[in-house]
Protein backbone atom coordinates (compact mmCIF):
# COMPACT_ATOMS: atom_id res chain seq x y z
CA UNK A 1 0.00 0.00 0.00
CA UNK A 2 1.48 3.46 -0.97
CA UNK A 3 1.48 6.41 1.53
CA UNK A 4 -0.86 8.27 0.26
CA UNK A 5 -3.75 5.18 0.27
CA UNK A 6 -6.15 5.80 3.08
CA UNK A 7 -5.81 3.23 5.78
CA UNK A 8 -9.71 3.43 6.27
CA UNK A 9 -11.84 3.14 3.83
CA UNK A 10 -15.69 3.36 4.93
CA UNK A 11 -17.74 3.11 1.61
CA UNK A 12 -21.91 4.20 1.37
CA UNK A 13 -22.30 2.70 4.47
CA UNK A 14 -25.74 2.84 6.30
CA UNK A 15 -27.32 1.59 9.60
CA UNK A 16 -30.66 1.12 10.78
CA UNK A 17 -31.31 0.72 14.12
CA UNK A 18 -34.27 -1.59 15.29
CA UNK A 19 -36.72 -3.53 13.59
CA UNK A 20 -39.26 -3.18 11.04
CA UNK A 21 -42.23 -1.68 13.20
CA UNK A 22 -39.64 1.02 15.25
CA UNK A 23 -36.73 1.40 13.25
CA UNK A 24 -34.30 4.70 13.48
CA UNK A 25 -31.46 5.49 10.47
CA UNK A 26 -28.62 6.45 12.18
CA UNK A 27 -26.56 6.63 8.85
CA UNK A 28 -27.02 6.76 5.34
CA UNK A 29 -24.30 6.52 2.57
CA UNK A 30 -21.44 7.24 4.42
CA UNK A 31 -17.92 7.68 2.82
CA UNK A 32 -15.20 8.63 4.39
CA UNK A 33 -11.41 7.85 4.17
CA UNK A 34 -8.84 7.96 6.64
CA UNK A 35 -5.16 9.12 5.71
CA UNK A 36 -2.71 7.16 7.27
CA UNK A 37 -0.59 9.41 9.99
CA UNK A 38 -3.14 12.14 10.22
CA UNK A 39 -5.85 12.89 12.77
CA UNK A 40 -9.40 13.50 11.80
CA UNK A 41 -12.22 14.94 13.72
CA UNK A 42 -15.77 14.20 13.39
CA UNK A 43 -18.15 16.86 14.25
CA UNK A 44 -21.90 16.95 13.59
CA UNK A 45 -25.50 17.35 15.80
CA UNK A 46 -26.30 15.37 18.12
CA UNK A 47 -27.55 11.89 17.46
CA UNK A 48 -26.54 12.05 14.01
CA UNK A 49 -24.64 9.12 14.23
CA UNK A 50 -20.82 9.82 15.35
CA UNK A 51 -20.37 7.01 17.89
CA UNK A 52 -22.50 4.69 15.92
CA UNK A 53 -19.54 5.44 12.81
CA UNK A 54 -17.01 5.12 15.47
CA UNK A 55 -18.14 2.03 16.59
CA UNK A 56 -18.51 0.87 12.71
CA UNK A 57 -15.05 1.55 12.21
CA UNK A 58 -13.57 -0.06 15.37
CA UNK A 59 -15.77 -3.40 14.30
CA UNK A 60 -17.97 -3.23 17.80
CA UNK A 61 -21.18 -2.44 15.52
CA UNK A 62 -22.16 -4.10 12.41
CA UNK A 63 -23.18 -1.81 9.49
CA UNK A 64 -26.30 -2.58 7.67
CA UNK A 65 -25.02 -1.38 4.53
CA UNK A 66 -21.65 -1.05 2.68
CA UNK A 67 -18.15 -1.83 4.06
CA UNK A 68 -15.45 -0.68 6.08
CA UNK A 69 -12.10 -1.98 5.24
CA UNK A 70 -8.52 -0.87 7.35
CA UNK A 71 -5.76 -2.25 5.36
CA UNK A 72 -7.68 -3.88 3.43
CA UNK A 73 -9.14 -6.03 6.37
CA UNK A 74 -12.59 -6.21 8.26
CA UNK A 75 -12.33 -3.93 11.63
CA UNK A 76 -12.10 -7.30 13.55
CA UNK A 77 -9.20 -8.50 11.93
CA UNK A 78 -6.77 -5.31 12.99
CA UNK A 79 -8.58 -5.03 16.50
CA UNK A 80 -7.88 -8.71 17.52
CA UNK A 81 -4.52 -7.66 17.78
CA UNK A 82 -4.15 -4.55 19.09
CA UNK A 83 -3.51 -2.68 15.81
CA UNK A 84 -7.01 -0.44 16.93
CA UNK A 85 -7.49 1.27 19.91
CA UNK A 86 -10.90 2.91 21.01
CA UNK A 87 -10.89 5.50 24.15
CA UNK A 88 -14.42 6.19 25.22
CA UNK A 89 -15.56 9.25 27.34
CA UNK A 90 -15.50 6.75 29.87
CA UNK A 91 -11.72 5.59 30.68
CA UNK A 92 -13.65 2.15 32.09
CA UNK A 93 -10.60 1.26 33.87
CA UNK A 94 -10.43 -1.92 36.16
CA UNK A 95 -10.76 -0.78 39.71
CA UNK A 96 -9.34 -4.07 41.08
CA UNK A 97 -6.20 -3.73 39.24
CA UNK A 98 -3.27 -0.86 39.37
CA UNK A 99 -2.85 1.82 36.90
CA UNK A 100 0.40 0.33 35.43
CA UNK A 101 -1.37 -3.46 35.19
CA UNK A 102 -4.70 -1.85 33.57
CA UNK A 103 -2.11 -0.84 30.85
CA UNK A 104 -0.49 -3.03 30.70
CA UNK A 105 -3.28 -5.47 30.14
CA UNK A 106 -4.03 -3.98 27.15
CA UNK A 107 -0.82 -5.96 25.74
CA UNK A 108 -1.56 -8.97 26.86
CA UNK A 109 -5.53 -8.90 25.31
CA UNK A 110 -3.47 -8.14 22.34
CA UNK A 111 -1.48 -11.25 22.50
CA UNK A 112 1.76 -9.08 23.19
CA UNK A 113 4.54 -9.75 25.72
CA UNK A 114 4.65 -8.08 28.78
CA UNK A 115 6.11 -4.32 28.04
CA UNK A 116 6.57 -2.91 31.81
CA UNK A 117 9.27 -0.92 30.35
CA UNK A 118 6.92 1.04 27.82
CA UNK A 119 4.20 1.10 30.56
CA UNK A 120 6.63 2.81 32.49
CA UNK A 121 7.68 5.19 29.95
CA UNK A 122 4.12 5.94 28.81
CA UNK A 123 2.96 6.51 32.12
CA UNK A 124 5.59 8.65 33.09
CA UNK A 125 4.71 10.66 29.19
CA UNK A 126 1.08 11.35 30.45
CA UNK A 127 2.65 12.50 33.76
CA UNK A 128 1.62 9.88 36.16
CA UNK A 129 4.88 9.33 36.94
CA UNK A 130 4.89 7.51 40.62
CA UNK A 131 1.29 6.26 40.36
CA UNK A 132 1.69 2.87 38.62
CA UNK A 133 0.83 1.18 42.00
CA UNK A 134 -1.94 3.24 42.35
CA UNK A 135 -5.73 1.80 42.00
CA UNK A 136 -8.09 3.69 39.71
CA UNK A 137 -9.99 4.66 42.41
CA UNK A 138 -7.12 6.87 43.99
CA UNK A 139 -7.25 9.08 40.94
CA UNK A 140 -8.82 11.58 39.59
CA UNK A 141 -11.28 12.19 36.55
CA UNK A 142 -8.52 13.42 34.47
CA UNK A 143 -5.53 11.17 36.18
CA UNK A 144 -7.80 8.11 34.98
CA UNK A 145 -8.64 9.76 31.37
CA UNK A 146 -4.58 9.48 31.10
CA UNK A 147 -4.66 5.95 32.34
CA UNK A 148 -7.15 5.28 29.43
CA UNK A 149 -5.01 7.22 26.91
CA UNK A 150 -1.95 5.29 27.95
CA UNK A 151 -3.54 2.03 27.56
CA UNK A 152 -4.48 2.85 24.09
CA UNK A 153 -0.97 3.68 23.00
CA UNK A 154 0.72 0.71 24.87
CA UNK A 155 0.08 -1.49 21.75
CA UNK A 156 1.20 0.69 19.14
CA UNK A 157 -2.20 1.03 17.61
CA UNK A 158 -1.96 1.30 13.68
CA UNK A 159 -5.26 3.17 14.32
CA UNK A 160 -6.48 5.17 17.04
CA UNK A 161 -10.52 5.95 17.50
CA UNK A 162 -11.27 9.04 20.34
CA UNK A 163 -14.97 9.01 21.26
CA UNK A 164 -15.27 12.44 23.43
CA UNK A 165 -12.35 10.96 24.90
CA UNK A 166 -11.40 14.52 26.68
CA UNK A 167 -16.09 15.01 27.30
CA UNK A 168 -15.96 14.16 30.97
CA UNK A 169 -12.78 15.92 32.46
CA UNK A 170 -12.94 19.72 33.90
CA UNK A 171 -12.11 22.27 31.80
CA UNK A 172 -8.12 22.67 32.38
CA UNK A 173 -7.10 19.63 32.44
CA UNK A 174 -9.22 19.20 29.35
CA UNK A 175 -7.23 21.89 27.89
CA UNK A 176 -3.95 20.39 28.99
CA UNK A 177 -4.67 16.97 27.79
CA UNK A 178 -5.44 18.88 24.43
CA UNK A 179 -1.96 20.37 24.06
CA UNK A 180 -0.31 17.64 25.75
CA UNK A 181 -1.30 14.18 24.00
CA UNK A 182 -1.08 14.70 20.86
CA UNK A 183 2.33 14.40 20.69
CA UNK A 184 2.48 11.27 22.15
CA UNK A 185 0.61 9.62 18.79
CA UNK A 186 2.39 11.75 16.50
CA UNK A 187 5.72 10.36 17.87
CA UNK A 188 5.00 7.46 15.99
CA UNK A 189 2.11 8.38 13.14
CA UNK A 190 -0.88 6.70 13.89
CA UNK A 191 -3.59 7.27 12.32
CA UNK A 192 -6.88 8.63 14.07
CA UNK A 193 -10.76 9.67 14.62
CA UNK A 194 -11.84 11.63 16.97
CA UNK A 195 -15.34 12.17 17.72
CA UNK A 196 -16.07 16.06 19.64
CA UNK A 197 -18.78 18.44 20.29
CA UNK A 198 -16.38 21.14 20.66
CA UNK A 199 -14.90 22.65 17.14
CA UNK A 200 -12.31 24.64 18.66
CA UNK A 201 -11.07 21.43 19.96
CA UNK A 202 -11.55 19.67 16.34
CA UNK A 203 -9.40 22.66 14.69
CA UNK A 204 -6.93 22.32 17.57
CA UNK A 205 -6.39 18.56 17.47
CA UNK A 206 -7.00 17.48 13.73
CA UNK A 207 -5.42 17.87 10.23
CA UNK A 208 -9.21 17.61 8.97
CA UNK A 209 -12.80 18.13 9.98
CA UNK A 210 -15.81 15.65 8.78
CA UNK A 211 -18.98 17.59 9.28
CA UNK A 212 -21.98 15.43 9.36
CA UNK A 213 -25.61 16.62 8.74
CA UNK A 214 -28.29 16.11 11.28
CA UNK A 215 -29.66 12.19 11.18
CA UNK A 216 -29.40 9.92 9.06
CA UNK A 217 -25.66 11.32 9.38
CA UNK A 218 -23.97 11.85 6.18
CA UNK A 219 -20.86 13.74 5.50
CA UNK A 220 -21.81 17.03 4.44
CA UNK A 221 -18.44 18.69 4.45
CA UNK A 222 -14.47 17.87 4.71
CA UNK A 223 -12.23 20.74 6.08
CA UNK A 224 -8.49 20.80 6.05
CA UNK A 225 -6.79 21.85 9.20
CA UNK A 226 -2.97 23.22 7.64
CA UNK A 227 -2.21 24.84 10.80
CA UNK A 228 1.33 23.94 11.97
CA UNK A 229 2.68 21.80 14.72
CA UNK A 230 3.31 21.31 17.51
CA UNK A 231 0.13 23.63 18.26
CA UNK A 232 0.19 24.95 21.25
CA UNK A 233 -3.12 26.74 23.07
CA UNK A 234 -1.94 30.18 22.34
CA UNK A 235 -3.18 28.99 18.96
CA UNK A 236 -6.79 29.58 20.15
CA UNK A 237 -6.09 33.09 19.53
CA UNK A 238 -5.03 33.05 16.31
CA UNK A 239 -6.90 34.69 13.01
CA UNK A 240 -6.48 31.66 11.37
CA UNK A 241 -8.04 29.45 13.98
CA UNK A 242 -10.74 31.32 14.66
CA UNK A 243 -11.16 31.59 10.90
CA UNK A 244 -11.36 27.66 10.74
CA UNK A 245 -13.62 27.61 13.72
CA UNK A 246 -15.85 29.83 12.22
CA UNK A 247 -15.76 27.78 8.90
CA UNK A 248 -17.02 24.73 10.41
CA UNK A 249 -19.48 26.44 12.85
CA UNK A 250 -21.40 27.59 9.51
CA UNK A 251 -21.07 24.50 7.99
CA UNK A 252 -22.70 23.06 11.00
CA UNK A 253 -25.51 26.17 11.38
CA UNK A 254 -24.15 26.79 14.39
CA UNK A 255 -25.36 30.89 15.16
CA UNK A 256 -22.15 32.71 16.19
CA UNK A 257 -23.97 34.47 18.55
CA UNK A 258 -25.87 32.20 20.34
CA UNK A 259 -23.99 31.53 23.99
CA UNK A 260 -22.12 28.00 23.69
CA UNK A 261 -24.18 25.27 24.90
CA UNK A 262 -25.54 22.19 24.40
CA UNK A 263 -23.97 19.75 21.42
CA UNK A 264 -23.23 23.13 19.29
CA UNK A 265 -20.52 25.18 20.90
CA UNK A 266 -20.04 28.82 19.52
CA UNK A 267 -17.94 29.69 17.13
CA UNK A 268 -16.15 32.80 17.14
CA UNK A 269 -12.76 32.47 19.14
CA UNK A 270 -12.54 34.61 22.20
CA UNK A 271 -13.25 33.39 25.41
CA UNK A 272 -16.45 31.07 23.95
CA UNK A 273 -13.27 29.46 22.08
CA UNK A 274 -11.77 28.44 24.96
CA UNK A 275 -14.40 27.48 27.04
CA UNK A 276 -15.52 25.85 23.83
CA UNK A 277 -11.91 24.24 23.92
CA UNK A 278 -11.64 23.59 27.35
CA UNK A 279 -14.73 21.21 27.24
CA UNK A 280 -17.48 23.87 27.75
CA UNK A 281 -19.55 22.39 24.93
CA UNK A 282 -18.73 18.65 25.75
CA UNK A 283 -21.45 15.91 25.93
CA UNK A 284 -22.57 14.68 28.87
CA UNK A 285 -21.63 11.00 30.82
CA UNK A 286 -20.17 10.20 33.96
CA UNK A 287 -17.86 13.25 35.69
CA UNK A 288 -15.30 10.23 36.88
CA UNK A 289 -16.20 7.05 35.31
CA UNK A 290 -16.50 5.96 39.10
CA UNK A 291 -19.63 4.67 38.18
CA UNK A 292 -17.77 1.93 35.59
CA UNK A 293 -14.74 1.54 38.36
CA UNK A 294 -17.01 0.85 41.27
CA UNK A 295 -19.66 -1.81 39.82
CA UNK A 296 -16.74 -3.82 38.46
CA UNK A 297 -15.18 -4.23 41.82
CA UNK A 298 -13.69 -7.06 42.99
CA UNK A 299 -13.37 -8.28 39.57
CA UNK A 300 -11.43 -11.27 38.50
CA UNK A 301 -9.14 -12.34 35.38
CA UNK A 302 -12.59 -13.28 33.57
CA UNK A 303 -14.15 -9.81 34.53
CA UNK A 304 -10.41 -8.54 33.08
CA UNK A 305 -11.68 -10.09 29.85
CA UNK A 306 -15.18 -8.88 29.71
CA UNK A 307 -14.47 -5.75 30.67
CA UNK A 308 -11.89 -5.29 28.59
CA UNK A 309 -13.57 -6.89 25.69
CA UNK A 310 -17.09 -4.88 26.30
CA UNK A 311 -14.46 -1.55 26.38
CA UNK A 312 -13.52 -2.70 22.51
N1 LIG B 1 -27.89 0.51 20.05
C1 LIG B 1 -28.78 1.37 19.56
N2 LIG B 1 -30.08 0.99 19.40
C2 LIG B 1 -30.98 1.83 18.87
N3 LIG B 1 -30.70 3.09 18.46
C3 LIG B 1 -29.43 3.52 18.61
C4 LIG B 1 -28.41 2.68 19.16
N4 LIG B 1 -27.24 3.38 19.16
C5 LIG B 1 -27.53 4.59 18.65
N5 LIG B 1 -28.83 4.68 18.32
C6 LIG B 1 -29.50 5.81 17.70
O1 LIG B 1 -28.75 6.18 16.55
C7 LIG B 1 -28.69 7.59 16.43
C8 LIG B 1 -27.22 8.02 16.39
O2 LIG B 1 -26.65 7.81 17.68
P1 LIG B 1 -25.13 8.16 17.97
O3 LIG B 1 -24.88 7.88 19.41
O4 LIG B 1 -24.27 7.47 16.99
O5 LIG B 1 -25.10 9.72 17.68
P2 LIG B 1 -23.98 10.78 18.04
O6 LIG B 1 -23.85 11.68 16.86
O7 LIG B 1 -22.74 10.11 18.53
O8 LIG B 1 -24.71 11.53 19.23
P3 LIG B 1 -24.10 12.49 20.36
O9 LIG B 1 -23.37 13.58 19.65
O10 LIG B 1 -25.30 13.00 21.07
O11 LIG B 1 -23.20 11.65 21.23
C9 LIG B 1 -29.47 8.16 17.61
O12 LIG B 1 -30.78 8.45 17.18
C10 LIG B 1 -29.50 7.03 18.60
O13 LIG B 1 -30.67 7.06 19.39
Amino acid sequence: MGTDAPLVSVAHVGKVFGGRRRSVEALQDVDLTLRPGALTALVGPSGCGKSTLLRIIAGLERASSGAVTIDGAAPDVLRSRGDISVAFQDPNLLPWRTVASNVGLALKLAGREPDPARVGELLRTVGLDGFEKARPPQLSGGMRQRVAIARCLVTRPRLLLLDEPFGAVDELTRRRLNVELPPLWQARPTTALLVTHSIPEAVLLADEIVVMSDRPGRVVARVPVDLPRPRRAAQLHSPEFHALVDEVGDLLGVDRDAPASGDAPASGGGEAADRAAGGGAAGGGAADGSAADGSAAGGSAADDSAAAGARA
